[in-house]
């Protein structure tokens, strides 16, 4: 352990307030980046347990074990068959021959790097943490939270089931986002068929118990790090919808953990990545996997940028738990029901790190 990561915990650094001022300067990290720092402030630095896992990256995984590229223009059955794997593998995987231009993903990912580029006066007055906003840009959603703070800024919109909040998006992505959003809706439809078909369930099944009537999108922006090997772009976490619809830019960072290892998700232009959330493993009773996932600290010396599409469902009301149809006396409910009202309660009000909606509901 160095001093400097020490430091980090000591009684005398004034964390609470330094994490105030960050906070209330509306600046993110996009501003201390601009501001040309060349040490990033303590309560950036990771504790001692995940910097020394971060050196163990050498170990890079076997070639055999990949995060899979799919092609949606294959036969039926396999697709079916793949994604089924992958599924349950990593509740990951990407795929390509999808139907959506390339052209498309780069115009979105551009409108959310344009978003985050501004001067910081055009995006200080939507810099907010109120939990009813639809519109809003912050640094860190779990900031007050978390023991450390990741090289992050997010510009968080929620435009569903409330569809005029699309109207109120920042000009700068408005169509951008708008476009991506309608393409999404699409896409998910067609995925959540197969994903239901892979459980050997009906195509219609998973899309009728999970009714997807809402919907939260979030631009991610990774500003380059003066010391990446002491911070995370993002901190290591599940997704706790139904899947998330992933786009990044060519950087890369994006790790999934199998087993003891990390395997990166690799950039493949035109691909979109696909991920099972906590949800989504609860209701296939942990037929599918929810895959932990992080960002490495950005170091390439450009900003990186993810825009993320969480299909939530419509009804707060609804009771969810395991399907029917994937229990037996072999293999009995492994999670309890719950409403979805309370489990987004519980999603936003802990820290992303290690978070995991799957333990809470556990029988
Ligand atoms: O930036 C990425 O590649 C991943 C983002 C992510 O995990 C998230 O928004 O939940
Ligand atoms: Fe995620």
């Amino acid at each position: 352990m160095t001093s400097m990561t020490m430091n980090t915990f000591d009684a005398d650094y004034d964390r609470a307030n330094e994490v105030k001022q960050f906070d209330e300067s509306k600046k993110g990290v996009k501003g201390l980046f601009d501001s040309g720092l060349t040490t990033i402030p303590r309560f950036f630095i990771h504790p001692p347990e995940t910097l020394s896992e971060l050196k163990l990256d050498s170990r890079a995984p076997p070639e055999s074990i990949s995060i899979p590229v799919i092609d949606l223009s294959d036969r039926h059955s396999a697709i079916v068959d793949q994604i089924s794997r992958a599924c349950r593998k990593f509740g990951f995987f990407q795929i390509v021959n999808h139907g959506i231009a390339l052209e498309t993903l780069e115009r979105t990912v551009s409108s959310i790097k344009a978003f985050h580029d501004q001067p910081n006066e055009m995006k200080a007055p939507l810099y907010s943490r109120e939990p009813a906003g639809s519109i809003r840009y912050f640094s860190n959603v779990d900031l007050f939270y978390t023991k450390a703070a990741s090289w992050m800024d997010t510009l968080y919109m929620k435009v569903e089931p409330n569809s005029q909040t699309l109207k109120e998006l920042p000009e700068i992505c408005r169509k951008e986002m708008v476009d991506w959003h309608r393409e999404v809706k699409v896409l998910v439809d067609k995925l959540t068929e197969l994903m239901s078909e892979g459980l050997g369930l009906s195509a219609e099944k998973l899309k009728e118990y999970t009714c997807l009537e809402g919907c939260t999108m979030v631009g991610n922006y990774y500003p380059s790090c003066p010391q990446p090997h002491l911070t995370m772009g993002n901190a290591s976490h599940t997704d706790g919808g139904v899947l998330t619809v992933l786009i990044q830019d060519q950087i890369g960072g994006l790790q999934v953990q199998y087993g003891d290892l990390w395997v990166d998700v690799k950039p493949v232009p035109g691909a979109i990545v696909i991920n099972v959330g906590d949800l989504l493993q609860i209701i296939t009773n942990d037929e599918y996997k929810s895959g932990l996932h992080r960002v490495l600290a950005n170091s390439s010396g450009k900003s990186r940028v993810s825009v993320a599409v969480f299909p939530e469902p419509g009804k707060k009301d609804g009771l969810f738990g395991p399907l029917l149809e994937l229990t037996s006396p072999n293999k009995p409910a492994l999670y309890k029901h719950f409403t979805y009202f309370e489990y987004i309660g519980k999603f936003f009000s802990s820290k992303v790190e290690g978070k995991t909606m799957i333990d809470g509901y556990k029988l």
